[in-house]
């Protein structure tokens, strides 16, 4: 549905994002990761089509978005980081403005706005000016006007920012549920909104794309091994099975496996050492490995 094809943008002199490639299907969310600064929000801009590419191509269905701005209008939505709200009008007429503008035919905009609000759960405030609302409600609205014409491709920009836990905790929910009639693209700090709602995962560092994958990958190779007697490096290391073995505890150990080995092959022999298994977990922590690694692959990103 979508495609990046050797995309770079240069602003005021500086190339910020650089050959990047990258596709996104219907049905999936994409969650784009890096440090401040690293070309996140620059791409997304490129992404929605409030921002041409310096080189390369945008596609949405094949179709170039520079040469098509009105696909962007009407096919894709986006919460920009600051959410552009016209601050004396409340949240049913902000995005029933929004759906007109976005191509809706004026029978179908009731409709759509309920719906909107119904799933950023605005009910309670829809009828208050939004220059009065909270940041958390504000964010939401931001979000509905970017959901309120259904378009194919939703483009989020740090959706969760300003959101207490239990929303944020929501707003995943939604992000999981749009993403598969769409497809979903947003950028987050926050590395278990990462994990929780995105099926793929792209780093970007300095502009370029350092890693892409699942973000459950890394995940498969590395566990959290708890044992009721006390093990040393050494009862690990014996175990040919085993890559690498890091004491966090006297009794618990992350452990990572040689390629190739089934998780149950390490509980078996956990269990065979009489190490006294008492838990097993893979590591969540993965892809925050993956992320520091890539932020600490140069020399510190410049002040942005
Ligand atoms: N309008 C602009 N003019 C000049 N430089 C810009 C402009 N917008 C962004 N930049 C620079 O481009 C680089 C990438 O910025 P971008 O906002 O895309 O990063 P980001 O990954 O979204 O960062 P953050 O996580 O802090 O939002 C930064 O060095 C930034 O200073």
């Amino acid at each position: 549905m979508l495609s990046l094809e050797d995309v770079s943008r240069v602003l005021a002199g500086r190339t910020v994002v650089r050959a990047l490639d990258l596709e996104l299907r219907r049905g999936e969310v994409l969650g784009l990761l890096g440090v401040n600064g690293a070309g996140k929000s620059t791409t997304l801009r490129m992404i929605a089509g409030v921002l041409a590419p310096s080189r390369g191509r945008v596609r949405l269905g094949g179709e170039d978005l520079y040469e098509y701005p009105e696909l962007a209008r009407r096919r894709i939505g986006y919460l920009p980081e600051v959410p552009p709200l016209h601050a004396e009008l409340t949240p049913a007429e902000f995005l029933a403005f929004c759906a007109r503008l976005r191509g809706l035919a004026r029978g179908a905009v009731a409709a759509a706005v309920g719906r909107a609000i119904e799933r950023c759960e605005l009910g309670e405030v829809r009828r208050r000016p939004i220059a009065a609302l909270s940041k958390g409600f504000r964010q939401r609205v931001g979000l509905a006007q970017a959901i309120v014409h259904e378009p194919e491709l939703i483009v989020l920009d740090e959706p969760a920012s300003g959101l207490d836990p239990v929303q944020a905790l929501k707003l995943r929910q939604l992000v999981r549920g749009l993403g598969e009639e769409h497809a979903v693209v947003l950028s987050t700090h926050v590395l278990p909104d990462v994990s929780a709602c995105c099926d793929r995962v792209a780093i970007l560092h300095r502009g370029e794309l350092r890693y892409g994958g699942t973000p459950g990958e890394q995940a498969q190779d590395t566990f959290l091994v708890g044992t009721a007697k006390i093990v040393h490096a050494v009862d690990w290391q014996a175990l040919d099975l085993v890559a690498s073995a890091e004491a966090l505890e006297p009794r618990r150990w992350r452990v990572q496996l040689r390629p190739g080995v089934a998780v149950d092959t390490l509980a078996r022999a956990v269990v065979e050492r009489g190490f006294g298994l008492q838990e097993l977990r893979a590591e969540d922590g993965s892809l925050e490995r993956a992320f520091l690694a890539v932020a600490a692959a140069d020399a510190p990103e410049q002040a942005a």
